[in-house]
């Protein structure tokens, strides 16, 4: 945003931070208005304690000055305990609604924020930093809570007690409030502008966070690589001068936060000695109906106001900050899934039919195209494959057939259903899926085979691992789990375990993509039987670099920079003489000089 924007934005609250206040009510506020208007209840009554309390102050002082009756004295100050009792019981059950709304509008907050970022494209994981979306999750809604249940409390109760007390004594005398007050309008003033600068310091320190925990993040996954290059002094320096930039910025914006109070407290001691002098004043000049109870009381309730105000003016720089959060974290229900059902999705669909791409256009960015016009037709029930040099497409048209980004024109349909006229989840509940990126969870392996498909016995289980070579792996490790990210585990295993999901889950449509690359050649061997098994009937496309592992698909599919430059059996394209047999013969020369 550019400097004069910024400068033209409201100082307390923009129409952006209205709506979001608005929308924060409406949605985790006002389903517990009756709590809200209970504790209200409370505030007022502490409000309407003080007042009570100057009335009876300036009874007491009457009675000390003038009557002497000692029992008066003490029927006042019986009254002035009983106030505070009152105002004491205020002050324990408030924070009791009040934790308990936080807490529950946190929780809300989190559960929605947990789904929506469940129901988002993979495309907006791929452009957000990962500490962005822990930042909002984790401590953004957390701070925001707290702000809610106790700040904003608390605010209320001194907005009140100001308001409260500060009619009492206009109605005492309006001459000397009125004139006790002059300095309010330069109280607003430094108000408004603590908190614009607060507002600017927060953002950059809320941005400036995410950063940060993505840079941890990045270092804490990339500490294999980080030791093996020796770049531990590097990373350190990189964090710390990320940590020191943080510290400056806080500071800077508690530093500016913390103005409001000096300049409360210079203008609570102008008003003090206005009251002081003119009060004096009245009470020695016979055209003023002012005793000196009066005036004592009167300055016993601007104290009594000044304390309030202070912390009401807390409170603002402290919303300033609030409302960014607010902002931050509304920004993420603002993000919208592009992949979604259509009202009239289907359920069912023929899924051993052909798998047909029609002019199929898709890019991740517009600078960068990758297909234009691709047609393919992958047969229902047999094996095909694609092959071609790296960054061609083949990941890519996998990705496009579950869904997971969609395409741009064109149309990629299976047994003749456009599969964006069905259901996401029925579309991707037909496919078992070995992929380039294994992820593999914290859990023991046998947990993590049966992630995808957590209804299955354990017979099933122990079935797909034999398959895939992964059995023994398990009786060996038992429950142990097997480190962040599968950390404990060597790539083949890694694979092993994707491929013994792939055995349980029995998808009709198969996709194995680079599947059985970290293996060595035995272990390949042993689990291409089990996978031509498991192929057997369904649909299956393989993706492969090594080309002898897919000479016997029913049809190989060749892309060149997103094209489709070739198709057929292995046969047919070796003596072809095009780009397969190229790749072909480079790959045997390979093998032939190893
Ligand atoms: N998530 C993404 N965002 C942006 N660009 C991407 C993304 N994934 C892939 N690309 C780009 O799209 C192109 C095709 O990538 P793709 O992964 O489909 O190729 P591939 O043929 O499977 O490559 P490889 O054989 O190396 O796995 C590449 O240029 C790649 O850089």
């Amino acid at each position: 945003m550019s400097k004069a924007r910024k400068s033209k934005r409201g100082p307390l609250y923009s129409a952006q931070d209205r709506d979001n206040i608005r929308w924060f009510w409406q949605r985790y506020l006002k389903s517990k208005a009756p709590w809200l208007v209970l504790v209200l209840f409370m505030l007022l009554i502490q409000g309407l304690v003080y007042q009570q309390f100057l009335s009876n102050t300036e009874n007491g002082l009457r009675v000390i000055f003038e009557s002497g009756s000692m029992r008066d004295l003490i029927w006042v100050c019986a009254i002035v305990f009983g106030l505070f009792f009152v105002r004491g019981a205020m002050s324990y059950l408030v924070p009791l609604v009040t934790v308990w709304v936080s807490n529950s509008a946190i929780y809300e907050m989190r559960r929605d924020l947990i789904g929506h970022l469940m129901s988002l494209d993979l495309a907006y994981f791929e452009r957000t930093k990962s500490g962005e979306i822990i930042l909002k999750v984790v401590t953004q809604t957390q701070l925001l809570g707290v702000f809610v249940a106790l700040s904003v409390a608390n605010a209320v109760r001194d907005a009140i007690t100001v308001i409260i007390v500060a009619a009492y004594l206009i109605w005492k005398n309006p001459i000397l409030f009125t004139s006790a007050v002059v300095v309010l309008p330069f109280v607003i003033w430094i108000m408004n502008v603590i908190s614009d600068r607060v507002k600017r310091g927060q953002n950059e320190v809320e941005e400036a966070q995410a950063d940060y925990m993505n840079g941890i993040e990045e270092t804490v996954n990339g500490m294999r690589t980080v030791k093996i290059a020796s770049q531990e002094a590097v990373e350190t320096k990189r964090l710390m001068r990320e940590t020191e930039r943080i510290r400056k910025m806080i500071t800077r914006v508690q530093m500016t936060q913390s103005l409001a109070m000096p300049s409360i407290d210079l203008s609570s001691a102008i008003v003090y000695v206005l009251v002081i002098g003119g009060g004096g004043y009245m009470v020695l000049s016979p055209e003023f109906d002012v005793d000196g109870a009066g005036i004592i009381t009167f300055l016993l309730g601007m104290v009594m106001i000044f304390d309030p105000a202070r912390l009401l003016a807390q409170f603002f720089g402290g919303l300033q900050a609030n409302l960014i959060l607010l902002d931050k974290i509304r920004g993420l229900y603002k993000e919208t899934p592009s992949i979604t059902d259509a009202p009239d999705a289907a359920d069912r669909f023929n899924t051993g039919g052909d798998i047909v791409l029609r002019d199929v256009a898709f890019s991740y960015s517009p600078e960068q195209p990758l297909f234009e016009g691709l047609n393919m037709t992958f047969e229902g029930g047999k094996v095909s494959a694609i092959v071609g040099s790296t960054g061609s497409g083949k990941t890519t048209i996998l990705s496009l057939l579950s869904r997971l980004y969609d395409v741009q024109a064109g149309q990629i349909s299976i047994g003749g259903q456009p599969i964006d006229k069905l259901k996401v989840a029925s579309l991707r509940g037909a496919f078992s899926v070995v992929a380039q990126d294994i992820v593999i969870f914290n859990a023991s392996i046998w947990d993590n085979i049966r992630y995808v498909n957590p209804d299955a016995s354990d017979d099933e289980i122990w079935r797909a691992a034999e398959d895939a070579e992964i059995a023994d792996l398990i009786r060996a490790r038992g429950d142990a789990s097997v480190g962040p990210k599968g950390a404990q585990l060597s790539g083949g295993q890694k694979q092993r375990i994707a491929i013994a999901r792939a055995f349980l889950r029995d998808a009709p449509i198969l996709l194995l993509d680079e599947a059985t690359s970290a293996l060595d050649q035995a272990t390949e061997e042993r689990i291409k039987t089990a996978l031509d098994r498991l192929t057997k009937g369904k649909t299956t496309i393989v993706v492969a670099h090594r080309l002898s592992s897919i000479s016997d698909a029913d049809r190989i599919f060749v892309l060149e920079d997103g094209q489709l430059v070739d198709q057929g059996k292995h046969d047919q394209l070796l003596s072809g003489q095009g780009l397969y047999a190229q790749l072909y013969q480079a790959q045997k020369k390979g093998y032939d000089r190893a």
